[in-house]
């Protein structure tokens, strides 16, 4: 049983969902909480994993670290994306099973499941058809990831749960315009579109002295600046964005994913998740709300809560990924979590953390 001195070893607890479950426990008054930034830890370097393992032995373990990307960067990138997911958790999983680590997270996605599965799309939908062709490296990776899990727990007897987060947002979120996921990705290039409307310059400065855009930051020339945000399909007059808008995304505020992922954590052990066990499979738990908005419709909400009065454009040249990858949550919600912010709600939340962080 984990207790508020349980050591724990939360991996990746600066990004968007380790910084959550990290606040999440401490709010919860765990007070035994271990995390290493990237440059103090590679967690692609074995023998440094192995090192930090004997010196803090963690006896819980939140694998949140990943390389982590949106759809252009899946598909451009697909080496780094199958080689360093599969080195990272290669390398957490098989030290904690080496240190009997007590439980351990693994965080992986819905974009394991088939591109054609029937919606929504249930555990057991899990290598039952051909993935979606954009983020495949990715996906495999998690599903390497997922079932090292189980294959452990088979074979050692270990207590290593697997999750399948939904699409993600929320503090700390990615808001790169090129390699980011959509929603921060919306967020942003509405903003600046809007920002060079109203001719608002000392906005567009300090966007891009927080997060400069190419080497272009506060200090370039206007002409640099619009000109690369053109590149973005960001001007003073719209925004394009990608793909058709057609696609179906389903959202989950981050900080709920993370509280989620410590429930499961206190409340769930592997022997839980088991229904046949002859062959047991398919344990891991979708994370998620049931419920989908459409890419088109996603931009409009963005653009209503911004204030955006620019026209809103599809570039059908970049790819749609998934028509629609819908969770179903029954397994989550019979476990007894479910989730209580709404996208509309969410967006609002992410467009004010946005702008008190530029
Ligand atoms: N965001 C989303 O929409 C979704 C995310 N997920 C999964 O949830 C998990 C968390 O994702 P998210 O929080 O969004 O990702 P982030 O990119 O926000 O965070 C990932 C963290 O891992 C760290 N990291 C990456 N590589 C290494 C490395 N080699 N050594 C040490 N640390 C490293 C990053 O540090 P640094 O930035 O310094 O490299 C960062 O802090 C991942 O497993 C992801 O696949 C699943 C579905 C959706
Ligand atoms: C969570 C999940 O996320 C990834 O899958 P994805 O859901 O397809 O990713 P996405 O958020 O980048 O895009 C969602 C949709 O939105 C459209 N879209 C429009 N305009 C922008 C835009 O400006 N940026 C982005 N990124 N997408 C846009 C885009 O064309 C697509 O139709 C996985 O690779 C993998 O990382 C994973 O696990």
């Amino acid at each position: 049983m984990i207790s508020k001195s349980s050591k724990i070893y939360v991996a990746g607890h600066r990004g968007l969902v380790g910084s959550a479950i990290w606040n999440n426990l401490k709010k919860k008054g765990y007070t035994n909480l271990i995390g290493r930034t990237h440059k103090e830890l590679d967690l692609m370097n074995g023998s440094e994993v192995s090192r930090f393992f004997d010196q803090e032995k963690p006896d819980f373990v939140f694998l949140a670290a990943a390389h982590v990307g949106g759809i252009i960067a899946n598909n451009n990138y697909r080496a780094d994306f199958i080689y360093r997911n599969l080195q990272i958790q290669n390398n957490v999983i098989s030290e904690s099973f080496r240190h009997n680590v007590k439980k351990l997270l693994f965080l992986g996605s819905t974009c394991i499941y088939p591109k054609e599965a029937s919606q929504p799309i249930s555990e057991d939908s899990l290598l039952t058809g051909p993935l979606e062709y954009t983020n495949e490296p990715y996906a495999i990776a998690k599903i390497a990831g997922l079932k090292m899990c189980e294959s452990f727990n088979i074979q050692y007897g270990t207590n290593f749960i697997a999750v399948m987060p939904t699409n993600l947002y929320g503090p700390n979120d990615n808001f790169d315009l090129e390699k980011s996921h959509v929603l921060p990705a919306m967020i942003r290039k509405i903003f600046l579109s809007k920002a060079l409307m109203d001719n608002n310059w000392d906005t567009i400065n300090r966007d891009l002295n927080v997060r400069p855009v190419e080497k272009v930051n506060g200090e370039s020339s206007k002409d640099e600046k619009v000109s690369i945000l053109g590149k973005y399909g960001i001007t003073d007059k719209h925004v394009k964005l990608w793909g058709t808008g057609k696609p179906l995304r389903e959202f989950l505020w981050s900080e709920e994913m993370a509280d989620a992922c410590v429930f499961i954590m206190e409340n769930v052990d592997f022997s839980d998740l088991i229904e046949d066990k002859k062959e047991i499979r398919n344990c891991h738990i979708n994370i998620g709300t049931g419920k989908e908005i459409s890419i088109h419709d996603l931009a409009l909400l963005i653009k209503e809560t911004i204030g955006y009065d620019g026209e809103i454009l599809f570039d059908d040249s970049k790819p749609d990924g998934t028509m629609r990858k819908l969770t179903d949550v029954t397994k989550l919600n019979n476990l007894g979590w479910k989730h209580k912010i709404e996208v509309e709600e969410g967006v609002q939340k992410l467009y004010n953390w946005y702008i008190q962080n530029i």
